[in-house]
């Protein structure tokens, strides 16, 4: 058990070992949500451009507001027009979003109007400044309002599009290869013979790069045997920025991903202690990162969320944080003790507190889908009712 990496250090190798692989380039604005951005975007004009009025009602200098006194209405300001400046002592019809013409200072909504014949009294003391928008009231021109590094959202596509930005500095998407190993797999659409099953690892992989964001170039299915494994290996350290692989990283004579690892490039880390995904293999197969993911669909999924998610979201680019976790109590007692930090697959019940399914096989996948994130239990720690322990919600990953 000591030859295990703690899980932290782990990360930090990880983290540590990791560069931007991917080149930039520039795309419209509409098609670049998901992407990440290569460049700050720095404001080349200011939001709004200029004064305009939050209500509609009427503009006035707050200097010459007084109770009781009817105004002219000099002139009838639109949004999208372009107001002459206030004839002094008189006041403007105006509209939401119209630009505050020069002289005045303040704008009083309608509701707050006497009108009488074609003039108009407020008799509620206004403040200086009310209802008016100043000019950069969202973003000043030079302002840098994304940073490069962060994932462009449709709210992002907004705030551009409000500079009037139509072309952005992103990274190329990350292609990655994903490689399945193990002779028991069978495709779906097959039908299975004795002693196969479906190969669930691969889509899970391919459905979890993608909504991360990344392409999946390539998916190969390697034989048992290291020569095929390392004929795979080799496919995709030409045609892929980043591979990842599911299975054959443990220590039977049929794991051959390690074996054909140690052959054709360079191990950095293996064997984690963490459960599931003990076997976590990092390697670099002539500059190509690579990371080999244990076969148990559980353990598959834990350290995908964990180190690879890591690894594809640096590489492509994007500033990355590890996931944010709560402090959970927890609604159940465990007097199991092990060396190894455990990811435990809880629900969050209606009274806040944190329950364990109750299949924690790492061959099993069902107890992920019906939980709603992992309980994070440090090694050698018990679970005690009503301590509390992180808990990592599925959606930070
Ligand atoms: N003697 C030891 N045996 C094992 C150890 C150990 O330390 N000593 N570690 C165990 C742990 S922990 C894990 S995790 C597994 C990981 O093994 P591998 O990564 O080599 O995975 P495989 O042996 O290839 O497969 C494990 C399991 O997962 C199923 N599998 C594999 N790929 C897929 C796939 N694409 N879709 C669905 N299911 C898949 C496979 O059929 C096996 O049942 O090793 C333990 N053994
Ligand atoms: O570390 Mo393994 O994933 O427990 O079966």
């Amino acid at each position: 058990m000591s030859t295990l990496l703690a899980f932290e250090d782990a990360l930090e190798e990880i983290k540590h070992s990791a560069n931007v692989c991917v080149e930039q380039q520039t795309v419209p604005l509409i098609n670049a949500v998901g992407r990440i951005l290569a460049a700050n975007v720095i404001a080349g004009i200011s939001v709004p451009p200029h004064d305009n009025s939050a209500m509609d009602g009427y503009a006035l200098a707050f200097s010459d507001w007084q109770a009781g006194k009817y105004f002219s209405i000099s002139q009838r300001i639109a949004a999208g027009q372009h107001p002459e400046p206030l004839l002094p002592g008189t006041c403007a019809r105006i509209f939401t979003g119209a630009n505050i013409p020069a002289g005045a200072d303040t704008v009083i909504m309608q509701e707050n109007a006497q009108l009488a014949g074609d003039k108009v009294a407020f008799n509620a003391q206004p403040s200086i400044a009310d209802n008016v928008r100043p000019k950069g009231q969202d973003m000043q021109v030079g302002q840098t309002v994304i940073k490069a590094g962060e994932k462009i959202t449709p709210i992002h596509i907004g705030l551009l599009s409000s500079l009037g930005i139509t072309d952005v500095v992103v990274y190329k998407q990350l292609n990655v290869g994903i490689l399945t190993t193990g002779d028991e797999l069978v495709p779906i659409g097959e039908n299975l013979k004795a002693g196969q099953i479906y190969n669930s690892n691969g889509p899970m992989l391919s459905a979890l790069v993608t909504h991360a964001g990344h392409n999946v170039s390539h998916c190969i299915h390697a034989a048992d045997t290291l020569e095929d494994t390392k004929a795979a290996l080799k496919v995709l350290m030409q045609s892929c920025d980043i591979i990842l692989s599911s299975g054959g990283v443990s220590v039977g004579e049929e794991d051959h991903v390690k074996g054909a690892l140690d052959k054709l490039g360079k191990v950095h880390l293996w064997k984690i202690a963490i459960k599931p995904g003990k076997p976590l293999v990092h390697a670099t197969l002539q500059g190509t990162p690579f990371l080999g993911l244990p076969g148990n669909p559980s353990s598959t999924l834990v350290t995908y969320h964990w180190f690879a998610r890591l690894l594809l979201s640096i590489c492509s680019g994007q500033i990355t944080e590890l996931p944010q976790s709560y402090l959970v109590d927890a609604g159940f007692n465990r007097n199991k003790i092990i060396q190894r930090d455990e990811f435990l697959r809880v629900s969050i019940g209606k009274d806040g507190l944190a329950y364990a399914h109750p299949q924690q096989s790492s061959g099993a996948l069902l107890a992920a889908s019906e939980s709603q994130g992992y309980l994070h239990v440090k090694a050698n720690t018990q679970v005690e009712y009503g301590h509390s322990y992180p808990f990592y919600p599925f959606s930070a990953f």
